[in-house]
């Protein structure tokens, strides 16, 4: 249990977990879809997943490691099961460890709207991701947070945007302080790409090889 938060976590490597019943619910068919939440120290990775995840808005995360959640979400009418993880920063690695690289199907790359530095990390961790994925296409999502700072803001939306266009991904500009709704349908978009791009990969095996992905 995570102190700060109140949320049952599952450990980091994602074996056992004692979930809150409320965080029960029926899988989908198409298995776990697992998302990272990824990004610099401080632009408010734990404050955007404990937002989605309980609907409030702490402050102060207590967070010394990585954190794990299981949770569903509605797409389409469709109850999709999937495990959040937020990310916690060592050394500078924006929480892109190999480890968290291979695991997760799908990745939410935040920056701060008052960092610049957090949003030129976004290349880098976006080169990453491609390197490690060697997948062609990687589900992720472009996120600048903290939009009510505007009075000490260093990135434009138009620079968010773009950068987006450039990683062929979608882009939203949210306050996980201020805007549950921003931040809830920026889960879902990712997730809903996720979940289409898991559908697509596992038709074209069955359809050429005859083989359904686990
Ligand atoms: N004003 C404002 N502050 C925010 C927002 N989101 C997060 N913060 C604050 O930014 C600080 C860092 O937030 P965290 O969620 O801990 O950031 P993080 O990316 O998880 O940080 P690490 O765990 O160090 O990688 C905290 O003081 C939050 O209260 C936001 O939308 N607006």
């Amino acid at each position: 249990m995570n102190s700060s938060t109140g949320l049952a976590e599952t450990s980091p490597t994602g074996s056992g977990s004692t979930l809150r019943p409320y965080l029960r619910r029926k899988k989908s068919s198409l298995g776990e879809t697992k998302i990272a939440v990824v990004g610099a120290s401080g632009v408010g990775k734990s404050a955007l997943a404990v937002r989605f995840l309980t609907k409030r808005f702490i402050g102060e995360y207590d967070q010394s490691n990585d954190a794990k959640y299981k949770c569903t979400t509605n797409i389409d009418g469709e109850t999709v099961a999937f495990e959040l993880l937020d990310t916690r920063c060592n050394n500078d690695d924006n929480g892109t460890r190999d480890d968290v690289l291979r695991w997760a199907d799908g990745f939410m790359l935040v920056y701060s709207v008052t960092s610049r530095k957090s949003f030129d990390a976004l290349t880098e961790i976006q080169k990453k991701i491609e390197e490690t994925k060697k997948a062609g296409h990687v589900p992720i999502s472009v996120v600048g947070n903290k939009s009510d700072l505007a009075h000490i803001r260093q990135v434009t939306q138009d620079e968010g945007s773009k950068l987006a266009t450039e990683f062929g991904c979608s882009f939203q500009e949210v306050s996980a302080s201020e805007d549950v709704v921003a931040v809830t349908e920026a889960f879902h978009v990712l997730c809903k790409e996720v979940v289409e791009f898991k559908r697509r990969s596992r038709t074209f095996l069955d359809r050429v090889f005859g083989l359904k992905k686990s």
